[in-house]
């Protein structure tokens, strides 16, 4: 598979206010149709990332360079190709949904139909309403309606689902693939562990101003070649000290501890049948055999483990 081109590209990127470190050498690279997570705990900077790459705001060092432009300098260029869905947007409280949508549309040389966009976004029958007047979701929904109404190649949408009950984050998400299916390329800004999760083809976890962890949630998930873990139960061994001894002399395996009539293995990917081979030996038939994984929240804890108090 050939990889699409990039059209972000950020290198030694440094933001700061007053005394505060916002972006301390942040690197990053973002391919043309992949939806790149932008994770990390409240304060990390990633607000003050994008604003930078949106040309929002100017870097004091460093060089950002969006769909071949430099966004501080070309900053007109940009607005054309770029859509960006800010962290609590607020639109005039009476404002329409349709007047909003035309508008921004007004804005753009060659904008999407908000029609089109309103069917989209299932706001059809909200198109009349005051943006006071909508819940939270039906607001979200408008929001990224209006980051989207310039047809752009790239949106940004920054804390997409806060605020939003657990359907109206289902709806959202599957809206996000469906633009991404379009092509479009997504900056999506979140500290919500399972969206990153879910939606992202790469992401990276920033924390205090820089990148700490990136690739895709397969790879940062992944448990090293060596480290691989799973229980199983051994219900009917007797004395289950022995075969802990002997499982514990295989070359495969790492380390086995014993709890109870469960043992937890951790060893290399050969360990599973190495183990099952040895107890079958034995005439061990094991029960409940769970393989353990990690998940990009463990990661995440992990990563950013000395801010606790701001996760
Ligand atoms: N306009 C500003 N003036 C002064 N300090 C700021 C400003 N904007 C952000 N900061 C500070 O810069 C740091 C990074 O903030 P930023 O908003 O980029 O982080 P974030 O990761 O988006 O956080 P959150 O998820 O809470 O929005 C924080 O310490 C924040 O207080």
């Amino acid at each position: 598979m050939t990889l699409a081109e990039p059209v972000i590209e950020i290198a030694g990127l440094h933001k700061s206010y007053g005394s505060t470190r916002a972006v301390d050498g942040i690197d990053l690279m973002i391919r043309r149709g992949e939806i790149f997570g932008i994770l990390g705990p409240n304060g990390a900077g990633k607000t003050t990332t994008v604003e930078l790459l949106a040309g929002l705001r100017d870097a004091d060092a460093g060089t950002i360079t969006v769909l071949g432009t430099d966004p501080q300098r070309d900053p007109a260029v940009l607005r054309e190709r770029l859509g960006i869905q800010l962290q609590a947007s607020r639109l005039p409280a009476k404002i329409r949904v349709r007047e909003a949508l035309e508008l921004y549309a007004s804005f753009y040389a060659d904008p999407a139909d908000p029609q089109d966009l309103m069917d989209q976004l299932g706001l059809t029958e909200k198109a009349d309403s005051g943006f006071a007047s909508l819940s939270g979701g039906q607001q979200q929904r408008l929001s990224i309606a209006l980051a989207l109404i310039g047809n752009p190649e790239i949106a940004i949408l920054d804390e997409l689902t806060t605020g939003l009950d657990p359907q109206a984050r289902r709806e959202t998400w599957s809206l996000i693939e469906q633009v991404r299916d379009r092509g479009v390329t997504i900056v999506l800004v979140t500290h919500f562990m399972d969206e990153a999760e879910r939606l992202a083809d790469r992401l990276a976890i920033i924390d205090a101003g820089r990148v700490v962890a990136e690739g895709s949630p397969a790879d940062l998930t992944a448990l090293p070649e060596d480290r691989r873990r799973f229980r199983m139960r051994l219900p009917s061994v007797g004395d289950l000290d022995p075969t802990v001894v002997q499982l514990n002399q295989l070359p495969e395996v790492r380390s086995v501890e014993r709890t109870g009539d469960e043992i937890e293995v951790v060893g290399s990917r050969r360990a599973l049948p190495a183990v099952v081979l040895a107890l079958a030996d034995r005439d061990v038939v094991p029960e409940e055999v769970r393989t353990l994984t990690r998940s990009l929240e463990d990661v995440f804890v992990e990563l950013t483990a000395i801010h606790p108090q701001e996760v």
